[in-house]
């Protein structure tokens, strides 16, 4: 298998965590950025993270912060995130979501080929998918279009679904309020 570029979808608003930045919050006494960074790095070669707003915050980790270039949600760093990849020779760009720290160890492996997309039992999660760093073209002429949803990029590319569920607790919720957090905090 080629390369495989991994990248954090850290940017957004978080209106509903109160307007503080989700991948700063603090999760059994670390960011959650570390617990998905922490599930991550080991399944791809190397790693970026998406951010809209200042970079500097993620100083500490010594990655690389990669801009949204247009205010068009999630997709827009997942643009960047294929240039990016791209020009560090990789086939093919992991994403996660910076709020959902239980995903899976082996997300990589059980997505399998670029494209497909994550679903638990039936729904989809479209944070969590693997791309071919060759759609960027596309990907930015659908932006340019307006097209910003995640699960229609999907269906224009053929993704494949690969559904995860079967069991237990859906592995890619994600943390959207304080309550989502301190619910999490208790699962540790
Ligand atoms: N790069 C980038 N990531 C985003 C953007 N919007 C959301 N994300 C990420 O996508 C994932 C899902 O985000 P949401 O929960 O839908 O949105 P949010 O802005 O974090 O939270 P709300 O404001 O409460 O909807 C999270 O990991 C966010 O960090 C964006 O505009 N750019």
């Amino acid at each position: 298998m080629g390369t495989c570029c991994g990248l954090v979808l850290a940017g957004g608003e978080g209106r509903r965590m109160g307007g503080a930045d989700k991948a700063l919050l603090p999760l059994g006494g670390k960011p959650l950025l570390d617990h998905v960074l922490g599930r991550l790095a080991p399944q791809v070669d190397l790693v970026a993270i998406s951010a809209n707003g200042a970079a500097g915050r993620f100083a500490a980790w010594g990655l690389p912060v990669l801009a949204d270039e247009q205010v068009m949600g999630p997709l827009a760093g997942v643009l960047a995130g294929l240039r990016w990849a791209a020009q560090k020779g990789g086939e093919s760009l992991l994403t996660v979501a910076v709020d959902s720290p239980f995903f899976p160890g082996d997300l990589a492996v059980r997505l399998g080929a670029a494209p497909a997309m994550a679903a638990w039992q039936g729904r989809l999660h479209p944070t969590f998918a693997v791309w071919p760093v060759t759609l960027a073209p596309l990907l930015a002429e659908e932006l340019a279009q307006g097209h910003a949803r995640l699960r229609d990029f999907a269906a224009l590319t053929g993704a494949r679904v690969v559904d995860f569920g079967a069991r237990g607790e859906d592995p890619f919720r994600n943390l959207n309020s304080p309550a989502d957090l301190a619910e999490a905090e208790g699962l540790l």
